[in-house]
């Protein structure tokens, strides 16, 4: 396949990737027998033969019944070390993963437990792969504002640990302005904000998220291009877009990957980044994503280079991590580049 080891080993960031969306079959099965949890599957084709959505809410459903087999620090462990590995062999160099504590906690699972589980893979992935990784604490928007505002007091000792907070979950009857004042909180501790918005949701919940959440980032945004002076505005401000082919697809968000807007959007001149947001269900990690719009001719080998330098200016990385990062891709990019 066309570009196919240069998407490989491109240097690049992911920055839409729930950390329980990459619970591979696999694993769910050996945690439900190590913690001998139930789950409504016999087998993991099973479980794959169940993965087909007609939106987002039917993959909720699925998704939340998936993570009932976390129970442990070394189950959380287990979890976020296997994606970094995977994210390591495709080239990914920095990850900003988002976890949703709510998951956990209303299934009576300590906040601390998450957290332990979740760092020492981590420190693990450090070590091993040499992986930078941020995390990013997600709301649920289902949930009301009374359960945000306790997840956030929960998360006080770890905000150190914690680099933003993020809102997901059902979009549709949920918009950004119900947790307005949670956000305003995040700020004033000094986390980064991002947020679902645009995936299924109106141009009206982009428009909220920019003004009401303050974020510095915004995840999916696809329904933003049908409001052109929201896409100018999003393009003058240089927002990142976390865009996700291979989600939208299964999500019915586009109906093929031939209508995916992923060039009108760097058309339209949005920083826009690909990313695998829950790849164990979806069919795919990053670099399978990458490969399946050049599948279907949406992106070239330049616009490759553009999203891999986008997915670092994008990050949350500090001045000295991101120049070091952008160095890396320039010096891949200029040992990869054909003279004439
Ligand atoms: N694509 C997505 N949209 C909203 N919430 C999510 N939680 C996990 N994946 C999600
Ligand atoms: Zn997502």
């Amino acid at each position: 396949m066309v570009h196919d080891t240069f998407i490989t080993n491109i240097p690049k960031a992911e920055l839409h990737l729930h950390i329980e969306g990459s619970l591979e079959p696999e694993l769910m099965f050996r945690l439900a027998k190590r913690n001998r949890i139930s789950i409504p599957f016999q087998s993991v084709e099973d479980v794959k033969k169940a993965y087909n959505f007609n939106n987002l809410q039917d993959f909720l459903d699925i998704y939340y019944a998936g993570a009932s087999v976390l129970q442990t620090a070394e189950d959380f462990h287990d979890l976020a070390t296997a994606y970094f590995a995977r994210a390591a062999a495709d080239g990914v160099t920095h990850t900003e993963i988002f976890f949703d504590p709510q998951t956990h906690t209303t299934r009576g699972i300590p906040f601390d437990v998450v957290m332990e589980g979740l760092l020492s893979g981590i420190a693990e992935a450090k070590a091993q792969h040499g992986i930078s990784v941020l995390l990013i604490m997600c709301f649920l928007r289902h949930l009301d504002e009374d359960s945000a505002f306790a997840t956030f007091k929960s998360a006080e000792k770890w905000i150190p640990h914690i680099s933003g907070v993020g809102l997901d979950s059902s979009e549709l009857g949920h918009p950004p302005s119900k947790f307005a004042r949670v956000f305003a909180a995040a700020g004033s501790a000094g986390l980064m904000r991002v947020a679902h918005a645009g995936e299924e949701g109106p141009p009206s919940y982009v428009v909220e998220a920019l003004d009401l959440l303050n974020i510095n980032r915004l995840d999916h945004g696809n329904r933003a291009l049908e409001d052109a002076a929201l896409t100018a505005r999003l393009a003058r401000e240089a927002m990142t877009l976390t865009v996700c082919p291979l989600s939208n697809l299964k999500l019915c968000v586009v109906d093929n990957l031939n209508n995916h807007p992923v060039n009108r959007m760097l058309d339209a001149g949005l920083r826009v980044t690909i990313n695998s947001d829950d790849p164990a269900y979806f069919g795919g990690y990053i670099n399978d994503n990458f490969r399946a719009l050049v599948a279907a001719g949406k992106v070239s080998r330049e616009d490759i280079i553009t999203l891999a330098r986008n997915s670092f200016l994008g990050s949350f990385l500090k001045d000295e991590d991101l120049a070091t990062q952008i160095e890396a891709l320039n010096t891949f990019v200029a040992a990869h580049t054909v003279s004439h």
